[in-house]
């Protein structure tokens, strides 16, 4: 059985283009739509799952982030709701929230893999852009194949489904890990050979497909973008194989010693939090005719463990690294692109880094220096 709202969806996009997500008026088409032939979940209960902040203002978009509380939903949520309004934000995930995000903005439990309690939270909260988060990285996937599948494989069959029947837009990210040794490695362009050797890339480059083919075939608006490996100071890393370049600072800092997991010589494409979130939020806004492609590569900077550690050492001259590499994330590091080649997201919708190694390294030590000593005074 099929509920009204989604008869009225398939009979407007089989019929007339797509639609503003707000008037319901006729928007120009962006690919072809056809009839819809699969038949959707239903909804079988009250719908009562709202925030206090579901009637605020409409003019914005009314985001919802999946995965909130990793190392990179947080700073998200902070610059969109800068932008859109703390009310028009709402962050989730299905960790318990430390308090100062509680006190920053909306947050709700939701589960990627619970269909119904997504759909309720996206409906009640009149969600127009969807930013879905959650997933089991590189090394931690590998760990719990079968957990990663479903989160990162499950989830995004839910959320790409409940996007559709609210003609939102949705964002998913993918990774450098979404390549493979197959691949051409320095640097990966857009499009190549994409045979990752892990979970977490098979079920990105899944994403990437799903997604690409959802647009095409049923014009729904999804955007991706290639990260880098993220290099923050105030959020934890959650399981990556790029995470040596975050504990290295706070291991600089703290005894001047560092025990790198990856060769001195791995190079491997990186980008500053902040730069991260900038590319997120301006392609999110960038209008879909600039946009030849539904997922790009962004890039900022390429380095290797040795570079990043006398770069450092530049600060503190008596730092000192030793390396003994781990099998597993050096394996799939070995696999992963060396540098990436961003020069259509350059072209199409005008993205550029604005830090490199130097201001990179500049900025995290200054903030975990002022992390301590906030820290110490409270
Ligand atoms: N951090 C990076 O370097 C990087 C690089 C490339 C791509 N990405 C992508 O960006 C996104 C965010 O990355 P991150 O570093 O914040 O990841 P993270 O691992 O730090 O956070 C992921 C979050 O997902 C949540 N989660 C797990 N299972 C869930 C479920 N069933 N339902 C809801 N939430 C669930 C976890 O609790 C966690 O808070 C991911 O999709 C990741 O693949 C990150
Ligand atoms: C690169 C990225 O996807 C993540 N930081 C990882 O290493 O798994």
């Amino acid at each position: 059985m099929m509920s009204a709202h989604m008869m009225l969806w398939q009979l407007r996009a089989a019929t007339k283009g797509s639609f503003c997500r707000r008037c319901y008026r006729p928007q120009p088409q962006q690919g072809p739509l056809r009839p819809l032939t699969w038949s959707p979940r239903q909804l079988d209960r009250k719908e009562t799952n709202s925030c206090p902040s579901a009637t605020s203002n409409t003019e914005y978009p009314r985001v919802f982030i999946t995965g909130g509380l990793g190392q990179l939903g947080v700073g998200l949520a902070q610059l969109l709701r800068k932008h859109f309004g703390r009310n028009n934000v709402i962050l989730s995930d299905i960790k318990k929230p430390p308090d100062e995000v509680l006190n920053s903005g909306p947050f709700v439990y939701a589960d990627v893999l619970d269909y119904k309690n997504l759909r309720e939270l996206v409906v009640n909260n009149r969600i127009t852009w969807l930013i879905h988060y959650s997933a089991l990285l590189s090394a931690i996937g590998e760990a719990n194949v079968t957990l990663a599948r479903s989160v990162n494989i499950t989830g995004l069959h839910n959320v790409l489904d409940i996007a559709l029947e609210n003609s939102l837009r949705l964002f998913v990210p993918s990774t450098i890990g979404a390549f493979g040794p197959s691949s051409p490695r320095n640097p990966t362009p857009d499009l190549c050979i994409q045979r990752p050797r892990t979970i977490y890339g098979v079920s990105k480059v899944h994403t990437e497909l799903m997604g690409e083919y959802y647009h095409h075939k049923y014009g729904l608006d999804f955007r991706c973008l290639r990260y880098p490996g993220i290099i923050s100071a105030d959020s934890e890393p959650g399981g990556g194989t790029t995470d040596y370049a975050i504990q290295i600072f706070h291991d600089a800092l703290a005894t001047a010693k560092f025990t790198c997991y990856l060769r001195p010589d791995t190079r491997l494409p990186m980008m500053h939090v902040r730069d991260c979130h900038r590319a997120t939020l301006e392609f999110l806004q960038a209008p879909a005719e600039r946009l030849s492609m539904r997922t790009y590569n962004i890039g900022a900077m390429s380095f290797t463990p040795n570079e990043l550690a006398c770069e450092i050492r530049k600060h503190l001259p008596s730092f000192e690294v030793t390396y003994a590499p781990d099998a597993v994330r050096q394996g799939i590091a070995d696999s992963w692109p060396m540098s990436f080649d961003d020069s259509n997201a350059q072209g199409d919708w005008g993205w550029k880094a604005e830090f490199q190694l130097r201001e990179l390294v500049e900025d995290m030590l200054r903030s975990i220096k002022e992390q301590k000593k906030n820290a110490a005074v409270s």
